[in-house]
């Protein structure tokens, strides 16, 4: 058989610059490549016949961040990948992303199944784990920070879009949780990775789960379709479900502290963490200026942290919403522990306290409750009934969560600090990708900061 010379990926710098910003993926949203080159490209395998296309895996660099592509090379891409169209090669195939194409992604099962090193990676099943393989493959074409593909009703397989060096949290945490017997997590099926860097990871799909945004959303929907009900009246009420999550999520922190142990922290610690809080308002300030008047409350919040005489730190979910969470048949599952996409790698895995993930959860039920009402006028009625379904719910996961853990209300001073900190990092996130919600949050600080 004879081997045809790799495409000539390298060409694809001068389109880059242009397709990676448009990819919802992309993490630098709203500033220009200034230069983009293929790191490293490699053939997962050959078009079986002629005009078939080709699968390669390439990790490229623009401007200092490294991102990982599928790609599938062919002389034609067919009418319906031309949406997917990365460029055309100096040697005349054309790329496309990978991810969108079902029968090439079907493939990738052979890889994992054969414990392959193609493409200079290694695919491998997790321990005990058996692979099955010719089952269709989809993208599940959500909006996300990744690529996901399920495969039929088995597996579904993240492809991490910006693979970071060392192992990956979202794979160790996963592992831990699954290992200590936990049902609150998808069952790890196998990862991809180099020597250094782990690249995707499979895990069970959950086939009968619903998203807890789109649940909780659906809720609020119901809520103000009524015009007389309270939260506690209408049909979609949230609450049993809210406090059943919040005893899943101190479920998942019992675990992971029994898996991976706990830490105290005393005074000195508790005035670094105000010290941070401190330096990403500063750094959202200079993005955001209409956070400005808040400043004087937000800091004195940050700095009643100070005088605590310190706390029990453990590993978390570390970017805990709605949207991390899913819930199946058998009750809530969190996904996606890779922490925030923001914040740098050391900082992912620093141990923190668990009430981070309670203020993230506080602040989505807020945000559940008033995404609704962006962009409408002002109506005082409709907004006192979505703020009356956020405090029903933000107090139902605190109960839940007293059931198994220790009561997060009994923290005021960090729970609201932490709050608070997240609907600072919340306003630089929508000032980033969605500017029409950036209201969201900071209305959330003046509530928040009226409640003293
Ligand atoms: N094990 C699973 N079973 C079913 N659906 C899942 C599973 N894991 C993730 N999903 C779906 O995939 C979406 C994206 O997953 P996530 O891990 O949050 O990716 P990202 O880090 O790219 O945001 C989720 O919102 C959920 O709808
Ligand atoms: O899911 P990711 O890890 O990519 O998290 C990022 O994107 C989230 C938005 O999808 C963002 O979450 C914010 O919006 C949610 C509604 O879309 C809301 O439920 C969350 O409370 C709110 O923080 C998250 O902050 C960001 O890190």
């Amino acid at each position: 058989m004879t081997t045809r010379p790799l495409p000539a990926v390298a060409s694809l710098a001068d389109d880059l610059p242009t397709w990676l910003p448009a990819q919802r993926w992309f993490a630098a949203k709203g500033r220009d490549i200034g230069s983009a080159q293929v790191e490293r490209a490699a053939l997962l395998w050959e078009g079986a016949e002629p005009g078939a296309p080709s699968l390669l895996h390439a990790l490229v660099d623009a401007d200092g961040e490294r991102y990982q592509l599928l790609l599938g090379v062919v002389d034609e891409v067919p009418d319906h990948l031309r949406g997917a169209l990365v460029g055309q090669l100096e040697d005349g195939l054309h790329a496309y992303d990978a991810t969108h194409d079902a029968e090439l992604m079907g493939g990738l099962l052979d890889l994992f199944a054969a414990h392959s090193t193609a493409g200079g990676v290694d695919w491998l099943p997790e321990p005990g784990v058996e692979i099955q393989t010719g089952l269709r493959a989809r993208p599940i074409g959500v909006e996300q920070s990744n690529t996901s593909i399920v495969f039929g009703e088995h597996y579904i397989l993240k492809v991490y879009r910006r693979p970071v060096l060392g192992e990956s949290r979202d794979v160790e945490l996963h592992r831990a949780l699954a290992g200590a017997g936990s049902t609150r997590v998808a069952a790890p099926v196998a990862v991809m990775r180099t020597d250094d860097t782990v690249l995707g990871f499979a895990q069970r799909f959950l086939g009968d789960a619903a998203e807890g945004w789109a649940t909780a959303t659906a809720s609020v929907r119901d809520l103000l379709a009524e015009a007389d009900l309270h939260a506690g009246e209408a049909g979609g009420d949230f609450a049993g479900e809210a406090r059943r999550l919040g005893a899943a999520v101190a479920a998942v922190h019992a675990d992971l502290a029994t898996a991976l142990g706990t830490e105290p922290v005393g005074q000195a610690e508790m005035a670094a963490g105000a010290d941070a809080m401190h330096a990403r308002l500063d750094s959202v300030l200079r993005e955001v200026p209409a956070l400005a008047e808040h400043e004087p409350v937000l800091r004195a919040a940050f700095d009643a942290v100070r005088g605590l005489p310190g706390t029990t730190v453990q590993q978390v979910h570390g970017d805990l919403h709605l949207g991390q969470v899913l819930r199946t048949t058998t009750g809530w599952v969190l996904i996606d522990f890779e922490g925030e996409p923001d914040a740098p790698p050391a900082e992912r895995d620093r141990a923190k306290s668990p009430l981070r993930d309670v203020a993230g959860m506080l602040r989505s039920f807020d945000y559940a409750a008033l995404h609704l009402l962006a962009g409408e006028d002002p109506d005082n009625q409709r907004l006192t009934r979505a703020a009356e379904w956020a405090e029903r719910n933000r107090s139902a996961f605190c109960d839940g969560y007293a059931e198994v853990g220790a009561d997060p209300r009994a923290d005021a001073v960090l729970l609201r600090a932490f709050e608070l900190d997240k609907a600072v990092y919340e306003v630089g996130y929508e000032h980033r990708n969605r500017p029409d919600w950036v209201p969201i949050p900071l209305a959330a600080i003046t509530r928040v900061t009226a409640r003293r």
